[in-house]
């Protein structure tokens, strides 16, 4: 069973929550025939290079019950939708810039019965609304992905860690994150042991305020 290596990393979930990973597989392949949200070559691989990469991001950080989260640039739905399985008293925000990919993303929030999800088609510069994480994978380099989000981040932490930014991010970053001081870099292959998490990275940027 292709799920197998998510149950492996996360073996205490409930029953509701495997079925739901379980059912990303037929819901994916069936929607990507229809419109091409995961590259052909990714879906074979679903679980490893979108379900669990997507839940790296929970090896960093778990998300509390009515903490808000918005995943930015979500395309069909990741890290969102196995973050939001994982964590189904947590709010999850998706957002994207093309239509067809929030339609994709909405069919599998129905079909999953996923309560603690919304998604809407927007530029993330559009959107209103403060949240405690911001989660994205591979949608723009830091400085401009954090000029787009200014002022998304609520300033009180309802977490221990500081509320901010954790992105999902792979090789080598020195001059991407050059300038911020204050940045923290997680090795994915700390938590999982197969080659394609090699050299992927959570990267964490604390939201500064001024004053
Ligand atoms: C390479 S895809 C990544 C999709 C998904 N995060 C993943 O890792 O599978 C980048 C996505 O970011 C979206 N995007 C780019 N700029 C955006 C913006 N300013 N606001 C919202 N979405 C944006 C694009 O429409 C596209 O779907």
């Amino acid at each position: 069973m292709k799920a197998d290596i998510v149950f492996k990393y996360f073996n205490s979930l409930t029953e509701t929550q495997k079925q739901r990973f379980l059912r990303l597989e037929d819901l994916y392949q069936d929607w990507n025939q229809k419109i091409n949200v995961v590259s052909r070559k990714d879906i074979d691989e679903l679980y490893l290079r979108h379900v669990l990469h997507s839940l790296g991001i929970a090896k960093v950080q778990q998300f509390n019950e009515g903490a808000a989260i918005l995943d930015v640039g979500t395309g069909g739905g990741f890290p969102g939708i196995p973050l939001a399985i994982l964590f189904p008293e947590t709010q999850f925000t998706l957002v994207d810039a093309i239509g067809k990919k929030i339609k994709v993303v909405q069919e599998v929030i129905d079909a999953l019965k996923l309560d603690n999800v919304t998604a809407h088609h927007s530029r993330v510069e559009e959107l209103h609304g403060r949240f405690d994480f911001i989660v994205s994978r591979a949608v723009a380099a830091m400085p401009t992905f954090v000029r787009w989000t200014k002022g998304k981040i609520k300033k009180d932490s309802a977490h221990e860690r500081k509320n901010g930014i954790l992105y999902l991010k792979g090789g080598n970053l020195d001059e991407e994150l050059r300038g911020y001081t204050n940045v923290q870099l997680f090795e994915l292959s700390g938590y999982f042991d197969h080659p394609f998490f090699d050299t992927k990275k959570v990267v964490y940027l604390p939201q500064k305020f001024k004053g």
